[in-house]
């Protein structure tokens, strides 16, 4: 057996890049727009990517929208094939070996509406168990026990379509579960959630840990990844950028003073005026659009240095500082001092 339960070797997976929907280059004829050929370019959504999962870890692939998580996911529950490069599960490869691999997994996707509305929590599971031939009997008492654990036994009777999208989320993890997977995949699996049943779903997924599951998830939320995973992966344009444990990717930047602001009336020129000043390593700035005020976001070398002349700079020409915060460096630090952009960008 593999020292490891997931292992992703220079995974590279390109895409026909989508052509606009109106290009200028496209003939106004609808016959020869027929026969015109496509164009050949393509667009690299996960770039040469590799990373080892140990059993019984929690990794974390962290990366704003766009970065190449569920592509990466897609490819290692066999969903898509790699353009180039391997992946083991549970040493399985993912093309040669896909059915021993969906066999080692349990997956919930992103946005996954892969349960059946119009039947009943109990229902559903009850299907998917049949689907993946689990003995009747052993069904029924794996289905009641996941019930109890999602703490849905007394909503089971009812359709799906009645459920709060937390309810929801814990079926389709408990589908997700049925067939005791060593190995599970979870794709943003608190998007969407309220804040309570976000925290739900997090604190099963460190209770799965407990039980000696090992698990990848992808988030674009730090505070997630920074909660749950043992090693994070961030990851930014198709690329791994940085894998560590949390502690070592935010002592990086521990060398570094974090200064969060809020400031009213910003006006983008000001960016060049505080950038120049000496001592600030990177600057992102971010509108809340509920206040109706900026959020600026700096790394420094010495903020005691640089205080009085950012307080000056700042509180010139009608604007004005509102809140200052010199805080200790998070992951999203880590990715701004990585990438010089926010997460939510
Ligand atoms: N089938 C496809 N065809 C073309 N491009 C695609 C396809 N699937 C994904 N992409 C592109 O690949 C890039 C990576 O997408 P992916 O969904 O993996 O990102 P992500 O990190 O999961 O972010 P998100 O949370 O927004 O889904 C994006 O630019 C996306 O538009």
């Amino acid at each position: 057996m593999s020292d490891y339960a997931i292992e992703a070797l220079d995974l590279v997976k390109k895409f026909p890049r989508r052509a606009p929907a109106e290009s200028s280059a496209a003939p106004k004829n609808p016959l020869a727009r027929l026969f015109q050929r496509p164009p050949k370019s393509e667009f690299t959504a996960v770039d040469h990517v590799s990373f080892q999962i140990h059993r019984g870890e929690i990794f974390g692939l962290l990366g704003p929208n766009g970065a190449g998580k569920s592509t990466t996911i897609r490819m290692l529950c066999t969903l898509l094939e790699p353009t180039s490069g391997t992946a083991r599960i549970n040493g399985y490869d993912v093309v040669r070996d896909a059915n021993r691999v969906r066999q080692s997994l349990g997956i919930v996707l992103a946005g996954e509406r892969s349960i059946y509305w119009k039947l009943t929590g109990r229902e559903n599971l009850e299907y998917f168990a049949a689907l993946y031939h689990i003995p009747p009997e052993i069904a029924r008492k794996r289905i009641d026990e996941l019930l109890d654990y999602m703490e849905l036994t007394s909503r089971a009777n009812e359709l799906v379509e009645k459920y709060s999208t937390g309810m929801r989320q814990r079926i389709v993890l408990s589908r997700a579960l049925l067939a005791r997977p060593p190995i599970i995949l979870l794709d943003e699996p608190t998007l969407g959630l309220d804040p309570q049943a976000a925290r739900r779903i997090r604190e099963m997924v460190l209770d799965l840990k407990r039980q000696g599951h090992t698990i990848l998830l992808t988030t674009h939320y730090m505070e997630e990844a920074d909660q749950l995973s043992d090693r994070i992966g961030i990851i930014d344009q198709g690329k791994i950028i940085a894998l560590d444990t949390p502690a070592a990717l935010k002592q990086r930047i521990r060398q570094q003073d974090v200064i969060k602001m809020e400031v009213a009336g910003w006006k983008p020129e000001m960016t060049g005026a505080i950038q120049s000043l000496p001592g600030i390593r990177q600057m992102v700035t971010r509108f809340l659009e509920q206040d109706g005020i900026w959020e600026i976001h700096l790394q420094t070398e010495n903020s005691r240095a640089v205080l009085p002349h950012l307080i000056e700079r700042v509180n010139t020409n009608g604007t004005h500082l509102v809140n200052l915060n010199i805080v200790a460096p998070t992951l999203e630090d880590v990715f701004i001092h990585l990438t010089g952009k926010a997460l939510r960008d």
